[in-house]
């Protein structure tokens, strides 16, 4: 069942337009990316979507209301943790989850949620105190307060070493797994890749691609290749009858495999039926990255045409 659902959204900021048309859909316990270049609209979107910005145009849906006409109610059942969301630098961890809880009918446990975020021992410190990736344990934490069955994150693991970014992602993972909804905005692939069930590739104001990671980086097209050094002599015309490979390189010992789709696949299995090992196998396949800069154009000044 689809839990957001956003239809040919339309937003402008003066005679700007930051979103032409936009439209996607979030299935219950998903976590969603959008993703796209600088300027692109991403987080105009989660903010329509969030009830923070009064759309232009289109249809928003979250959980069966409308964020405009419906604010209240959707405060109640959804979190948010937006882009640079400063708190008063003396405001000590727990006064700033007591503080947001208030807001909520049925707010989670504090203590509890101190735990999961691994923030207890920081209960009592000053925001301007805790460091970047405590920061952004505090900014999940509020946006999990009310207990929300869907939460938007955007850009929650920019300026993270990568041992926060990966502990960051744990806990997303935790949030999905505990039955919450996650929206994610994001810059980074990795991420992307490593979290996201389905995502939204967002390129000037208007969606390219909804697919998983896995399909867009497919959809980049570009060749697979493989190289390995094969345990017996193999014939070049047995991988060459296998609709996925286009050529077939050699490099003294190494075979050097070039195709498209199922590439590795095809070949690991022909290799196993004729009982030959694949000794130092390398793979180079399409990534997300690919896909991104394939299917949306790079904008420097951030602007949008
Ligand atoms: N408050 C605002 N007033 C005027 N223009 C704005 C405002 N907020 C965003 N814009 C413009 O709208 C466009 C989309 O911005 P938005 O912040 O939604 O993009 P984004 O995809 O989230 O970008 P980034 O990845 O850089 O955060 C940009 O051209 C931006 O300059």
């Amino acid at each position: 069942m689809a839990v957001i659902e956003v239809e040919r959204l339309h937003k402008r900021y003066g005679d700007e337009v930051a979103v032409h048309d936009v439209s996607f859909e979030v299935e219950r316990g998903e976590i969603f990316g959008v993703l796209g270049p600088n300027g692109a609209g991403k987080t105009t979107t989660v903010e329509c979507l969030s009830g923070l910005r009064r759309r232009d145009g289109g249809r928003v849906s979250v959980l069966g209301l409308d964020p405009v006409t419906e604010r209240d109610a959707l405060r109640q059942v959804l979190g948010v943790q937006l882009q640079h969301s400063a708190l008063p630098e003396r405001l000590r961890v727990r006064e700033a989850l007591e503080l947001y809880a208030s807001f909520y009918r049925r707010p989670a446990d504090i203590d509890g949620l101190l735990t999961r975020l691994g923030l207890t021992e920081k209960a009592g410190a000053a925001y301007k105190r805790l460091s970047g990736g405590q920061q952004q344990r505090l900014a999940i934490a509020l946006a999990m307060v009310g207990s929300p069955q869907v939460v938007v994150l955007d850009e929650l693991t920019t300026g993270l070493d990568p041992h926060a970014r990966r502990a960051t992602w744990e806990l997303v993972e935790q949030v999905r797994d505990a039955g919450v909804t996650v929206l994610l905005v994001t810059h980074f692939m990795e991420e992307a890749e490593r979290l996201c069930d389905r995502v939204a590739l967002i390129d000037a104001g208007r969606v390219v691609a909804v697919d998983t990671p896995a399909g867009l980086a497919a959809r980049a097209g570009r060749e697979q290749r493989m190289r390995f050094r094969p345990s017996e002599p193999l014939a070049d015309a047995e991988l060459l009858a296998l609709a996925e490979v286009t050529r077939v390189l050699h490099h003294g010992p190494q075979l050097e495999v070039v195709g498209t789709g199922n590439l590795v696949h095809a070949v690991t299995s022909l290799l196993a039926r004729r009982q030959i090992i694949a000794g130092d196998l390398r793979v180079e396949q399409a990534t997300l990255d690919d896909a991104f800069v394939s299917l949306t154009h790079a904008t420097t000044s951030g602007a949008t045409s």
